[in-house]
């Protein structure tokens, strides 16, 4: 089975106000189409650990892997261009761009990465927005849709670089239950058809039970 990322005993420190040992010796693997969910309490350390794992924080001891390439110690660019290439971000909050149209804020990403012609960055943001059933929006403004659909919008937009890893940060903390749902089902069907990996943050039980797998945290470690 192929790995998508791993982490090998990560340990972060805060320095400030003083110190603190925030995650403790944490390991473990996603492999290729598999959903996992992480929860624990409010301050155990996951959305540090999310962090980490998304290579937006690179001050943490131990190793991580993308694709069994070793990206602990890559530059900065280098971490930007692998990011913007193999990872996927859905938060709680869109972060859509609310002035540009739905398709423009889909293209986005792939216009970062510059790798694809502008006909297919628009054939390929249309394509993405019709996984997500939402091709009829393309045109709308994103301040003109409603949170469930911005959601989508979101995912269409994580998913434009054909990532290896979509990582989610609560990403239905602010939806209704129908939304939710809606997620979740969108999330499962691209595990499953797709082979695309999910690590996502949740408070929601339901929503981690029917995950792959659940990775605990208490107090900045991984419950056995
Ligand atoms: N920049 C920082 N400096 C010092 N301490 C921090 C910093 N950021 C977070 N912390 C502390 O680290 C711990 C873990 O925070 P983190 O945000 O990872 O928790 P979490 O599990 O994601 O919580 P929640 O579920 O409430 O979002 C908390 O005790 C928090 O107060």
């Amino acid at each position: 089975m192929h790995t998508v990322l791993e982490a090998k005993h990560i340990n972060k420190y805060f320095k400030k106000p003083v110190l603190f040992h925030v995650l403790k010796d944490i390991s473990f693997k996603i492999n290729k189409g598999e959903f996992t969910s992480i929860m624990g309490k409010s301050g155990c350390g996951k959305s540090t650990l999310l962090y980490i794992l998304s290579t937006m924080d690179t001050d943490y001891e131990g190793e991580l892997y993308l694709n069994d390439d070793l990206i602990t110690d890559s530059d900065h660019l280098k971490l930007s261009y692998l990011r913007n290439k193999h990872i996927g971000f859905v938060f709680q909050f869109h972060y859509l761009l609310s002035e540009f149209s739905v398709l423009e804020n889909v293209m986005l990403p792939a216009k970062k990465l510059a790798e694809c012609s502008a006909e297919e960055i628009i054939h390929n943001a249309h394509e993405k927005l019709r996984i997500l059933n939402i091709e009829h929006l393309a045109s709308k403004r994103a301040s003109q849709i409603s949170g469930g659909e911005k959601q989508r919008v979101a995912i269409a937009r994580a998913l434009i670089n054909n990532p290896s890893i979509i990582m989610g940060d609560e990403p239905t903390g602010n939806l209704d239950s129908y939304n939710s749902e809606n997620v979740f089902n969108i999330f499962k069907e691209l595990s499953e058809e797709e082979k695309l990996s999910l690590l996502v943050v949740t408070h929601d039980e339901d929503f981690a039970k029917r995950t792959d797998r659940i990775i605990t945290m208490e107090d900045g470690r991984i419950v056995p």
